[in-house]
């Protein structure tokens, strides 16, 4: 296997010992199908007493090069062994990384309304680390569990249209009657310390993010397993009056049209919220892995 390693390797290199005769070399053509080895046995014995030169010198130069025997590889001193192939092969092995560390991510998780992007989040921000939830801006009035500066920036909405004028928002829309937003600086100081970036968006703030950012964020719908699993989650919330149940779930209607618009679906069904974050950390990981990274600039 050794010399099958060392054989491949010198053909591909420019390194030519002494011994790589032309008439090895001939042996080593290479066919459609992959290298065809030379019959090993015939050069065993010269390729034994071959004396490989060292990584900083060439054939040919006057100054002759210090030799490296390569030991046998199953009674071999690790680290001679090491010192012998790395002769062999002209160079030093390197324990740099042999992948680029990965971007920072921008992550949009949309869904209806009622369908658990909260619930998602909450739970994805305990089990995983290094990410970032940006905080929404919003002229809403806060709801009793709610706390300023965590779930939102409550703003009173003339602060609001202020950090519109100022050009301070990512993106804003009016959502039933009062204005949300993405505070830009927010973004910029956590991917600068490395951190991912969590979106929370509605369908209409996910369509603005995608004009905005196109393929350089992730785009996540969250849906619920049916519309009747949605209306009774709403209704269990008891946040809604009748009036604004009505006008959410013929939102949700709509909304789900939109699903083409997205990179990834994931299904939070009732009572199985950790699989549905399970998913979405398998989303991050493999984004992490892919080879051409996306690059956002906010
Ligand atoms: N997988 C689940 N199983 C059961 N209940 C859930 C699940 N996910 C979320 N919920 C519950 O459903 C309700 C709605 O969830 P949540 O508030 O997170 O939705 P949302 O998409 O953020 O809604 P909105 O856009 O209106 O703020 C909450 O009471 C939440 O605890």
């Amino acid at each position: 296997m050794l010399f099958r390693r060392i054989f491949t390797s010198l053909t591909h290199s420019n390194i030519q010992p002494p011994f790589f005769s032309s008439e090895i070399s001939s042996r080593l053509a290479f066919t459609n199908a992959g290298v065809r080895l030379p019959d090993l046995n015939q050069f065993r014995l010269r390729f034994q007493r071959a004396q490989f030169l060292s990584s900083n010198c060439r054939m040919g130069d006057a100054r002759r090069p210090p030799t490296v025997p390569i030991p046998p590889v199953a009674t071999a001193d690790k680290a001679e062994l090491f010192r012998a192939l790395e002769a062999a092969l002209g160079s030093s092995f390197k324990a740099d990384p042999l992948s680029q560390p990965a971007n920072p991510l921008i992550i949009v998780i949309s869904g209806p309304s009622g369908v658990g992007k909260d619930a998602v989040i909450k739970r994805l921000r305990e089990v995983r680390e290094g990410i970032h939830f940006v905080v929404t801006a919003t002229s809403r009035a806060k709801r009793p569990v709610e706390v300023d500066g965590k779930d939102y920036y409550f703003v009173a909405k003339e602060e609001f249209l202020s950090m519109v004028e100022r050009n301070e928002l990512l993106e804003y829309a009016l959502v039933y009657g009062d204005y949300k937003g993405i505070p830009k600086q927010q973004i910029r100081e956590f991917m600068s310390k490395g951190f991912d970036i969590v979106l929370r968006v509605d369908i209409q703030g996910a369509a603005t993010l995608r004009s905005i950012l196109g393929n350089s964020a992730v785009f996540i719908f969250l849906v619920a397993e049916s519309e009747l699993a949605l209306v009774q989650r709403l209704v269990d919330r008891k946040t809604e009056t009748t009036e604004t149940l009505l006008v959410r779930i013929a939102t949700a209607r709509e909304e789900v049209k939109h699903l083409q618009d997205f990179d990834y679906v994931v299904v939070n069904a009732e009572g199985k919220l950790e699989s549905a974050v399970k998913l979405v950390e398998s989303i991050i990981d493999a984004e992490k892995a892919r080879v051409r990274q996306r690059s956002p600039v906010i």
